[in-house]
């Protein structure tokens, strides 16, 4: 279902943590909150499943407001059928996987057989359907965190919270269960809010991101587009832009507009840059990079000096520090060119198009 919230503000104290918020979640989507800690995400969720009172705004799920700060509107948690997730289990150990997920329908009262039909299909959908009668303090966390997914599920929610759901599990299993959760998102077609300060998690997981600094939003978008077209240097670099630079125009050139990084020699040719930007940096995603022999001749070239190669099985990432310039990171794909060793010289190369000026921050 639909959640929309509108103007949400949310105050601890004196302190906003959530500041004029607008969102929609529209139905059968998967919007990710993503952002450092303390920006808000958490309580953002809180607000939608009643268990925080916002000072102002609106929020309704489907076609009811379940909350309403000027017509003193506020349904309670357990009547707005939205299913939580958390990254501690609250498993019951000393039950079976069977009675932590009956649980909440025989809070309901419904008939036996409906209650069994409703397990066993949700022990199916999250794959532990032959564990029914395993005794839960015996399931690994990935296990554990399922069984907590089931058990949400079960209740057929109108939207589905998930906090940080995986951040307990070792990163093998994190990668696993996350594809698990887009797969059973997509097919159940569950309106669901994630909130992670992990990129990738959110790159992966999300048919939009929502970017949260300060209690606001500063960029809402589709993972794609958000990795592509980050509307700040800062939101490049939690996105994982490694290289981001400092820098000051220097007029224009053949093929763009030229920055000088600061601090260094270096400069930098980029294409598209918006006029009179406040505090510029450039930033250049690692695997725009290209390390060889020879210089390029498209636009940028840098000699320099690789100081850390770090071999990632599908990828090496290397680190060069560039003549009369920075450290620059370089992800180069396996296969694709030899593998260098430190102390190699080399040229670093990027297409003025993937040189990105943007404003440190942007205000919203
Ligand atoms: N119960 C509370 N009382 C007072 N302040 C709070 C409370 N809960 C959160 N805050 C503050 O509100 C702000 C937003 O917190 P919130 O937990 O929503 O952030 P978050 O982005 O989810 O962070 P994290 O990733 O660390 O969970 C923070 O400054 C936090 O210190």
């Amino acid at each position: 279902m639909k959640v929309q919230l509108e103007n949400i503000t949310l105050a601890y104290g004196g302190a906003v943590a959530i500041d004029d918020l607008d969102i929609t979640v529209e139905d059968g989507e998967s919007l990710v909150l993503l952002g450092k800690s303390g920006c808000g995400k958490t309580s953002t969720m809180r607000c939608v499943a009643g268990l925080e009172t916002p000072t102002r705004g609106r929020i309704t799920i489907g076609d009811t407001v379940v909350f309403d700060a000027e017509r003193g509107v506020a349904v309670p948690p357990n009547r707005r059928n939205v299913g939580m997730v958390f990254q501690s289990y609250a498993v019951w150990p000393h039950r079976t996987i069977f009675q932590n997920v009956a649980f909440p329908l025989r809070q309901q009262k419904l008939p036996k057989d409906e209650i069994r039909q409703r397990v066993a299909e949700t022990l199916e959908i999250v794959g532990l359907a032959e564990f029914a009668d395993r005794g839960a303090s015996l399931l690994s966390g990935g296990q554990m965190q399922r069984v907590a997914l089931a058990r949400s599920l079960v209740m057929r929610p109108s939207v589905l919270l998930l906090d940080e759901p995986l951040s307990n599990l070792d990163a093998r299993l994190r990668d696993r269960l996350r594809l698990e959760l887009r797969e059973i998102q997509q097919r159940l077609n569950l309106t669901c809010v994630y909130v992670t300060h992990d990129q990738s998690e959110a790159l992966a997981l999300a048919d939009r991101i929502a970017l949260m600094q300060g209690g606001r939003i500063v960029q809402i978008d589709r993972p794609e587009r958000i990795y592509e077209n980050p509307c700040s240097a800062s939101v490049a670099d939690f996105l994982g832009v490694s290289n981001v630079f400092s820098c000051v125009p220097r007029g224009t050139a053949e093929g763009g507009s030229l920055f000088g990084l600061t601090g260094h020699d270096v400069e930098v040719l980029a294409q598209d840059v918006p006029g009179d930007l406040d505090a510029p940096k450039a930033c250049i995603r690692p695997e725009d990079i290209r390390l060889s022999g020879d210089p390029l001749r498209d636009g940028n070239d840098w000699l320099g000096r690789v100081e850390v190669v770090a071999y990632q099985g599908a990828s090496v990432r290397y680190r060069v520090a560039l003549k009369g310039g920075p450290e620059l990171d370089a992800v180069v794909g396996k296969g694709t060119a030899p593998l260098l060793e430190v102390g190699a010289q080399v040229w670093a190369s990027a297409a003025p198009s993937a040189v990105q000026v943007l404003p440190s921050e942007v205000r919203t």
